[in-house]
């Protein structure tokens, strides 16, 4: 019997099968961040386990609030940085070199196609776009993982999602994944890896698929997972060339981390996208989608681009083309957080930044910020803001806030606009057509 990619990177991790269906798997690298570590990091102190399995392999950054904001902020941020110096972590990023994590890890080559990664942090379903098992957790198996770097799952069940057709000028990953949440609904994938299959999810660029893993989990999916091909290869290059002879060489060895044809699936579904226009969200749950077209004319106060979902420089060179040359209404408050320290020098280099200022954006320095609320853009009761994140909770962006999740094209053409609108980019016509 055939396994899907999940089943084989079980495989080549297990430690240990306690019980039933229950795995315990070693893991590559272990991510972190301020908000959810301070909170393990203090209790291996109090119960004297302040180790870790392995320095190299835990990669740690400060980027949630950043440059903190308050005293409490400033302490988490603190817990980390000194805990980071006392065990040697190489891989810690502070003020000037920090960014979004999911974002900023993957940039810097920490996540390879077969590898296993946990964080506290529900979106670290993103780094399955390179062919890895990547799952949130919570403080416990955090503390497990810098302890022992082993962490305990459920046998992986998948959900199969062919993508196939072709998308449509101005429709990107972000409108697929919001299409596919509409479908399966919250709970749709719960418990279940999402994999990304099709021709449609082949052509996409590592930052598309990256877009479309990190909304896994909000159908309650565990993890999203590509497979790894000759585009994975590319985007690594610069950190594997030495490890192999070719480019040809290192998709040959990816090629393990691929599902078999007569894998077995829990659920296969295909979504096909050649009739697909923009997509937005309309209430306080991220499966509440409908077409923009539906929703044209609604208000916006704020207009936010950024996050681990559309934060990459694809995201804003896409919602550069649409704000180049345009002002932002008088009514809207732009801004816009480059993901990455690297994002940001490629969008100055490219004249992106020079266009988001000169619309009428406010640029921040690379930080999650408005996306959960706490920084940089919350919004006040009864103000609503279009945005390129990917939660829309109630008063996630602030107290009384209503948020509606959209791609960056859709965001800068409604930040023009006032309102939510479909961006000129969108013509209907399926690419190439
Ligand atoms: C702060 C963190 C625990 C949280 C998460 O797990 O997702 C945050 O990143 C978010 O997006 O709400
Ligand atoms: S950008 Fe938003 S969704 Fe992503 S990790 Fe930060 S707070 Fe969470």
């Amino acid at each position: 019997m055939g396994k899907t990619i999940t089943e084989k990177i079980f495989d080549a991790h297990r430690v240990d099968n306690p019980a039933g269906d229950i795995q315990v798997i070693r893991l590559d690298a272990v991510f972190c961040h301020e908000i959810t570590t301070p909170v393990a990091i203090n209790d291996l102190v109090a119960r004297g386990k302040d180790r870790v399995f392995d320095a190299s392999r835990i990669k740690a950054v400060i980027d949630h609030v950043t440059p903190a904001k308050d005293s409490k902020t400033a302490e988490q941020g603190k817990i980390v940085r000194e805990w980071a110096r006392r065990h040697g972590i190489v891989d810690f990023f502070d003020i000037g070199r920090n960014g979004v994590c999911h974002a900023l890890f993957p940039e810097k080559g920490f996540v390879r196609p077969g590898y296993t990664i946990i964080m506290g942090d529900s979106h670290t379903c993103t780094h399955g776009a390179f062919g890895a098992f990547a799952a949130g957790v919570g403080t416990t198996d955090l503390e497990v993982g810098i302890l022992k770097g082993v962490c305990a799952f459920k046998a992986p069940k998948t959900l199969k999602v062919e993508v196939t057709g072709s998308l449509p000028e101005g429709v990107y990953a972000k409108d697929v994944i919001l299409a596919l949440i509409g479908e399966l609904g919250v709970n749709g994938a719960t418990n279940k890896v999402i994999e990304f299959t099709g021709s449609v999810v082949e052509k996409m660029s590592m930052e598309s698929r990256m877009t479309l893993c990190n909304m896994a989990i909000e159908a309650g999916g565990t993890c999203g997972v590509c497979y790894p091909d000759s585009v994975t290869v590319d985007y690594l290059w610069p950190f594997i060339g030495n490890d192999y002879p070719s480019r040809e060489a290192a998709l040959e060895d990816f090629s393990r981390w691929i599902s078999d044809a007569d894998a077995v699936y829990d659920g296969v579904m295909n979504l096909d996208v050649s009739g697909l226009s923009p997509m937005v969200t309309f209430g306080y749950k991220p499966d509440q989608v409908k077409p923009v077209t539906e929703m044209e004319g609604t208000p916006v106060d704020q207009v936010y681009i950024g996050s681990c979902t559309n934060g990459r420089i694809e995201d804003l060179r896409i919602a550069a083309a649409v704000l180049k040359g345009k002002r932002i209404a008088d009514s809207v408050r732009g801004v816009v957080s480059p993901a990455t320290p690297e994002v940001y020098r490629m969008a100055l280099a490219e004249g992106i930044i020079q266009i988001f200022m000169d619309a009428g954006f406010c640029v921040t320095n690379p930080t999650c910020g408005a996306c959960l609320g706490m920084s940089n853009g919350v919004l006040a009761d009864g103000e609503v803001c279009a945005a390129t994140t990917n939660r829309n909770f109630n008063g996630r962006m602030g107290k009384g806030g209503m948020v509606h999740l959209m791609s960056p094209a859709t965001a800068a053409a409604t930040a023009i606009a006032g309102n939510i609108v479909n961006s000129e980019l969108f013509d209907g016509r399926e690419a190439g057509a």
